[in-house]
């Protein structure tokens, strides 16, 4: 294998400087509340807002300053990530089973969590389609108090309007105007205006991501879904056009976006450098994207495509593209991606929007053990257990046994008290 193009490394330092900075913001949201929210809003956002909460006047009015064809096109996408997140439902089950030891039934039931906080991105972009994809998987997963947020758009000093009418179709029960590490905080652990919630779900910035890994535990997150990235497993046979576009297309997000390109073929290692100088001048999102590529794009030649999966596998990346000659072949031996683009007529765009797997994806290599957000996000596989007396005799041997080879006199007394 040869690296062809190498990232530019990430420097500690700064990784550093990026948790004390979250930690400063969570702290002080906590400590302070609403007013913290509104300041930081104005510090990093630019905008003065007299308040958190928007109201569903500013909702209703956000339908008018779309198009007519966004509002029908969110609702096109709308249908297709509900038809998914159902039929992922189905294949979620309640279990209860009578144990082989008499006596003994044993389960779990599927209980939403009551509540949870969506972010919805808004610095770089307006992004209606993370709208859909939270909140409308939460609401099939049974959520009743579904809140969003997201950051203001400079141009409107308010959400963009296509986000909120996003996620008034998706079905937001509360919308609240907030950004950041402010915002993640503000979920937490509540504010004069926010009810703290159960669960965090939604992508973000470095900013954002951060401050989702800092709360864990004092609330739930779906996963760490940070900067945008696209792994591309190409063989001779892929069309160095899609190739290239492909990766501009998750480099365009962010700065901090990643392309990865793995490949056989030294021919079309050259032709889709040059595409890339040619796209990048061409695209209004050209800086973004070739920042992005600059500083971490990657292009590794491998000797077969053996080898471009073993090392798809080993970065695990959030997007991961097959454009070989043996799409299915390849795709099976992979094991480790947010979400998978089989064949050169599936870009991660469509998965983006409209062909209704989630894109609120695990980035940076946890999609090692972790995926992207489904209704089982949202729901709990909570166990139970019911034993009878005649259960409660089988069990006690073994159960007041290994009590005593931990010390814990209690606990065989609890059952011994049962049975004797
Ligand atoms: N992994 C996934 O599933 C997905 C990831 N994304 C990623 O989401 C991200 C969206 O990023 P953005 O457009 O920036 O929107 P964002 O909403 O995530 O972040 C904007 C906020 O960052 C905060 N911020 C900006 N500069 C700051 C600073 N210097 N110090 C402290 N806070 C600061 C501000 O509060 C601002 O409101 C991109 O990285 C994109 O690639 C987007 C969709 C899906
Ligand atoms: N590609 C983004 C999602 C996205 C939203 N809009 C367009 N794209 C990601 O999942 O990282
Ligand atoms: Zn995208």
């Amino acid at each position: 294998m040869k690296a062809l193009k190498t990232p530019k490394s990430s420097s500690i330092q700064q990784d550093h400087e990026l948790v004390e900075t979250v930690a400063g913001i969570v702290k002080k949201v906590q400590l302070e509340g609403d007013q913290a929210v509104m300041e930081l809003t104005k510090k990093f956002d630019g905008i003065d807002t007299g308040s958190i909460r928007v109201s569903s006047q500013e909702i209703k009015n956000a339908y008018n300053l779309v198009e007519k064809a966004t509002i029908e096109h969110l609702q096109y996408a709308a249908a297709q990530i509900k038809f998914f997140a159902e039929k992922q439902l189905e294949c979620l089950k309640p279990v209860e089973v009578a144990s082989n030891v008499a006596g003994v039934t044993l389960g779990h039931r599927l209980i939403p969590v009551k509540s949870c906080g969506a972010y919805i991105p808004g610095g770089r972009y307006p992004l209606p389609s993370s709208a859909l994809m939270s909140i409308i998987t939460a609401k099939v997963a049974g959520v009743k108090r579904v809140a969003a947020c997201c950051p203001p758009s400079r141009e409107h000093k308010a959400i963009h309007p296509a986000v909120l009418v996003a996620m008034d179709i998706a079905g937001a029960d509360e919308v609240y105007l907030m950004g950041g590490a402010q915002a993640i905080a503000a979920y937490t652990y509540g504010t004069q205006t926010i009810d703290k919630v159960d669960l965090i779900v939604g992508p973000g910035n470095k900013f954002v991501n951060e401050a989702k890994r800092q709360v864990m535990g004092a609330v739930g997150i779906d996963s760490l879904a940070g900067p945008s990235e696209v792994l591309i497993i190409a063989d001779e046979s892929a069309v160095p056009e899609y190739v290239a576009i492909d990766l501009l297309a998750q480099c365009e997000h962010d700065p901090s976006a990643r392309g990865i390109l793995v490949t056989t073929s030294e021919k079309l290692v050259a032709e889709v450098e040059a595409l890339l100088k040619q796209y990048v001048n061409m695209l209004p999102t050209g800086q973004t994207a070739a920042k992005a590529w600059e500083d971490n794009g990657h292009i590794l030649l491998v000797d077969d495509l053996e080898e471009a999966i073993a090392v798809a596998n080993e970065l695990a990346p959030e997007h991961l593209e097959v454009q070989t000659s043996k799409d299915d072949e390849v795709s099976k031996a992979l094991t480790n991606y947010g979400s998978l683009f089989i064949g050169k007529y599936t870009p991660v765009s469509f998965g983006d929007y409209v062909s209704g797997t989630n894109h609120i994806l695990p980035t940076a290599g946890t999609a090692k053990y972790s995926n992207g957000v489904w209704v089982g996000t949202f729901i709990k596989t909570s166990f139970y257990q019911k034993v009878s007396a005649e259960g409660a005799k089988n069990l006690s041997a073994a159960c007041m046994h290994l009590a005593s080879v931990e010390g814990l006199c209690a606990h065989q007394k609890s059952v011994a008290l049962r049975v004797e």
